[in-house]
């Protein structure tokens, strides 16, 4: 995806080029995710307890947080990572790490999504982390979601995408029979995600992930994650309602932060 704004800069520089001027350029999706996780850095403060969330877009906002510690610019972070990709990324980085035992109570999560609704719903964990994104995320007092303005949608699964969901290995064919059948009449077709060698993709805790494609949105978003919580089988789904308190999305006219 390209995104045309105002000049061509670095993505820091670019943090500051709104409202847009002339000549337009073009940013790369990636390069709009990195704007999105730098702007949420700045929230950070000296001594917090920080969520530090899983994937591409995250991964900006844990390099920065790495960076600002080496120029002493942040101290006393301790970060409680959502899976074990960022835990190896974080220490590459020398960023202090803990856990949800020590340290219950998190001041700040910042993480990506795969989708975003009008009220702040996330579909995540295409990525695969969702169980512990949501046990981390659950814990903070802000979670800061950032995004790039593709992972917009008018209703959770709106984006035709997975909405996935984390299951026990056995008899995953039966979960995700239960599954497709919950959702029958949204068109639901529930498949088994596959690694790249087309093995079952195990999860940090050892589960599979199966993803629900859906053609029409789900109806009463709290009905449907007690619904799919309700199945033995299940250990989480992506759906993070009522979770994000703000969303900061980087997009062609530049940043919007939205709060809850
Ligand atoms: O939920 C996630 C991982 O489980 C990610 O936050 C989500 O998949 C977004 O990923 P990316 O930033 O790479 O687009």
């Amino acid at each position: 995806m390209a995104i045309a704004w105002s000049e061509k800069a670095s993505s820091m520089e670019a943090l500051s080029l709104y409202p847009p001027m002339s000549p337009p350029v073009i940013l790369t999706q990636d390069e709009l995710k990195k704007i999105a996780a730098y702007k949420a850095v700045e929230f950070v403060e000296s001594g917090m307890v920080l969520g530090l969330g899983t994937g591409s877009t995250a991964k900006h906002a844990v390099d920065r947080i790495g960076e600002l510690l080496r120029q002493g610019k942040l101290s006393n972070i301790i970060g409680i990572p959502t899976s074990k990709k960022t835990q190896e990324q974080a220490l590459s980085l020398g960023i202090p790490l803990s856990d949800l035992d020590n340290h219950p109570n998190i001041d700040l999560a910042i993480d990506g999504a795969d989708e975003v609704d009008p009220h702040l719903n996330l579909v995540k964990g295409r990525g695969g982390s969702l169980l512990r994104e949501k046990m981390v995320e659950g814990a903070c007092k802000k979670f800061v979601c950032i995004v790039d303005e593709s992972k917009l949608v008018k209703y959770l699964g709106g984006s035709g995408l997975a909405m996935p969901v984390e299951v026990v290995p056995f008899c995953w064919k039966f979960t995700a029979n239960k599954l497709q059948n919950l959702f029958e009449d949204s068109g639901c077709v529930a498949k088994l995600r596959n690694d790249y060698k087309g093995e079952p993709f195990v999860t940090d805790n050892g589960n599979y992930i199966v993803d629900l494609y859906l053609k029409k949105d789900m109806g009463d978003l709290q009905v449907a994650s007690d619904a799919i919580l309700r199945i033995a089988g299940v250990v989480e789904h992506g759906m993070f309602l009522d979770m994000a308190t703000t969303a900061i999305i980087a997009g062609e006219l530049g940043i919007t932060i939205k709060n809850k």
